[in-house]
């Protein structure tokens, strides 16, 4: 963190969205780098190998590993198979982490239900250093279920906005290694994305030696 004087405490950002500051402690964000190295070395050479999504608007910056579901493009939908291939389960430890972060996100929002929360699908980017992600919505899952995020890496500005259109006013987070952030109920599907990543200001011990890791919880079927 560059900034280590800024108050980090659990916040409610603005009504529907929520930040958790150092919410996961380093030795588990590395355990989740090592887990997550292992499926993307498996899927390597196959279909669901990690791979920069190819979109109308050109080709994404992040390489993106698929779990649970797979976020097929044009058209923009979830699938279960690619090429006869099934996509692998969100492993059981990360389903849970992202059940007990939305708890506590509820906690800050009563927006943010979590009875009927199950994840189903898991989207990891990997950001290489400096990589940014335009503004845009999470318009696929047929669950209006909020979506739990987690970092680790290098530290990312995140902004978030209306509903409507790209245009401000938009809220500004800065996410670092650790942070969850959750967005539902009013700002469910808020354009959102990630204008900036600081190259080198990830933690020692995180599992990464470069580059961010965000990982998307997110419940496709209602
Ligand atoms: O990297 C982030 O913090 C956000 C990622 C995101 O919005 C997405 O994967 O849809
Ligand atoms: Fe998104």
């Amino acid at each position: 963190m560059l900034f280590d004087a800024l108050p980090r405490t659990n916040t409610q950002v603005t009504p529907g969205v929520v930040h958790l500051p150092n919410w996961l402690p380093i030795d588990q964000q590395a355990d989740i780098i090592g887990q997550l190295r292992a499926i993307a070395r498996a899927l390597s050479g196959t279909p669901l190998a990690m791979a920069r999504p190819q979109l109308k608007s050109g080709r994404m910056q992040v390489f993106m590993l698929h779990l649970g579901r797979y976020w097929a493009t044009n058209p923009y939908r979830y699938v279960t198979h690619v090429a006869g291939q099934p996509v692998p389960p969100i492993p059981a430890n990360l389903t849970k982490l992202a059940m007990d972060a939305l708890d506590e996100a509820s906690h800050y929002d009563s927006s943010l239900t979590t009875t009927s929360f199950r994840p189903d699908m898991a989207l990891v980017n990997y950001y290489p250093p400096g990589a940014t992600m335009g503004l845009h919505q999470d318009l696929n899952e047929d669950s209006p279920a909020p979506i739990v995020s987690l970092s680790i890496g290098d530290e990312a500005l995140f902004r978030i906005g209306g509903t409507e259109n790209r245009n401000k006013p938009w809220d500004d987070v800065t996410l670092t290694s650790g942070d969850i952030i959750v967005f539902g109920g009013p700002k469910r599907l808020a354009f959102h994305g990630v204008p900036q990543t600081r190259p080198g200001t990830l933690p020692e011990g995180c599992g990464l030696s470069d580059g961010r890791i965000n990982i998307t919880f997110r419940q496709v079927e209602a």
